[in-house]
C-alpha cells in the first residue's frame, strides 16, 4: 500500500483485521462526488484545499507564527490519545457524571515549549499531542494562509452534499507514532494532511458491533472500547469479524471521512512529526427515507440510550429493562 515510496511497511503497526484501501482520486474526478453522495470515504490527490499550509508550515514556520499564547496540548503515558468528554466525569457540577480515570490529560502549552518538548523526548517521556482550534488568536500569517485554502472547493462539496455549517478547524501537531484510537464523530470531516504522513483505518457505520462503543453516557462516548494492540477477543468476540478499509495520507492530501465513520489515525511510527488540519461540518437535515441507512441506525439507538438515561436515571437500569424488552419477544 506504500504510495510514491515516501514510506515503508516497517513505519505501521501491524493488526489482524481484514483492510480494503481506500479509493484515491484526483479532487476534480466527479467520482469523488458519486462516493461522497453516498457517504463513502475517498482520498483526494493534488487538491489545493489546504495548499498554502503545505508550502509553508514547517515546524519553525508554525513556532514562529503560531502565536504567544497558550495552546491545547494534550499528554499521554502511551502512543494513544483516546479522546474523553470531560462534562460526562463525576464532578460537584455533575453529579451524574462517571467515576472515570484515563492516560491523557490537556495542558495549556507554549508552542515553543512544546516544540522544546517533541525535539527533546526520549523513550519512557509522556507524548504530546497539540490540538487546537484554528482561530484569530494565531499571528497574522497564519490567518493569511488560512484564508489561502480552497474555500470555493470546500463550500461546493458542502452545498452539494448537503452538509450542515463548517463547526470547526482543528489543527493537530502529532508526535511520530502518536495514535487517536477507534472512534466515530457526528461530524463530515476533511482531513487534510500538511506534513509527514498518517495511516488511517476506517470502518463502515455498520460495524458497530464488531466495535463495541462505549455507553453514550460514559467520557469515552464515541470511542471503541477494543484496544488495537491487545484486543479482548473474549470481551469482545465480533471484533474478529471487523471489515474496514485504509490508508496513509501524505502531504497534500485530503481524506474525506464521512459522519458516523469509524477511524482509527496514527502518525507513521517513524519520520518525525506529522501536522493535519481539519475541516469538521455539522451533518445536515437528514430525511428518514426507508430503508434506513447505517449511520440513521446509529443516531437513532444514540438517542433511545440517552432516552432511557434519562428516565430511569441510573446506566445499571439501561441494560436489565433493554433485555426484557428484547428476550423471548424480539431475539
Ligand atoms: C482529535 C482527533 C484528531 C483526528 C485524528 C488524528 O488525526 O489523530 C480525528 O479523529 C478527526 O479529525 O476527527
Ligand atoms: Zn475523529
Amino acid at each position: 500500500m506504500c504510495e510514491n515510496n515516501k514510506w515503508d511497511a516497517s513505519q505501521i503497526r501491524k493488526y489482524d483485521m481484514d483492510l480494503q484501501p481506500i479509493p484515491r482520486l484526483h479532487y476534480k474526478d466527479p467520482k469523488v462526488d458519486e462516493l461522497m453522495k453516498t457517504n463513502q470515504p475517498v482520498l483526494l490527490t493534488e487538491s489545493n484545499i489546504a495548499k498554502p499550509a503545505v508550502e509553508k508550515w514547517t515546524l519553525e514556520y508554525l513556532e514562529e507564527n503560531l502565536g504567544k499564547c497558550g495552546h491545547t496540548v494534550y499528554v499521554s503515558k502511551t502512543h494513544k490519545f483516546k479522546y474523553y468528554d470531560r462534562k460526562k466525569i463525576l464532578s460537584k457540577a455533575n453529579p451524574k457524571g462517571v467515576e472515570f480515570t484515563n492516560d491523557t490529560k490537556s495542558v495549556e502549552m507554549k508552542v515553543c515549549d512544546f516544540m522544546k518538548k517533541v525535539k527533546n523526548w526520549k523513550q519512557g517521556d509522556d507524548r504530546l499531542y497539540l490540538q487546537q482550534s484554528l482561530n484569530s488568536t494565531f499571528g497574522p500569517a497564519i490567518v493569511e494562509d488560512f484564508m489561502g485554502f480552497d474555500w470555493r472547493y470546500v463550500t461546493d462539496k458542502k452545498a452539494r452534499h448537503g452538509w450542515g455549517e463548517l463547526s470547526a478547524n482543528l489543527l493537530f501537531i502529532a508526535m511520530e507514532g502518536n495514535c487517536t484510537p477507534c472512534h466515530y464523530d457526528e461530524q463530515q470531516n476533511l482531513f487534510a494532511q500538511i506534513k509527514g504522513f498518517k495511516r488511517c483505518i476506517l470502518f463502515p457505520p455498520d460495524q458497530f458491533e464488531c466495535l463495541y462503543p462505549h455507553p453514550v453516557y460514559h467520557p469515552h462516548d464515541r470511542q471503541s472500547m477494543v484496544d488495537f494492540d491487545n484486543p479482548d477477543y473474549t470481551k469482545f468476540p465480533k471484533f474478529k469479524n471487523v471489515k474496514g478499509f485504509e490508508t496513509v495520507v501524505g502531504p497534500g492530501d485530503v481524506l474525506y471521512i464521512p459522519i458516523y465513520w469509524w477511524h482509527h489515525i496514527e502518525s507513521l511510527l517513524t519520520g518525525g512529526p506529522t501536522v493535519t488540519v481539519n475541516f469538521w461540518y455539522k451533518g445536515g437535515p437528514s430525511c428518514l427515507e426507508y430503508p434506513l441507512k447505517d449511520h440513521q441506525k446509529v443516531s437513532i439507538m444514540r438517542n433511545v440510550e440517552k432516552m432511557l438515561l434519562e428516565v430511569l436515571q441510573d446506566p445499571k437500569e439501561v441494560g436489565p429493562l433493554l433485555r426484557t424488552i428484547l428476550m423471548g419477544r424480539y431475539v
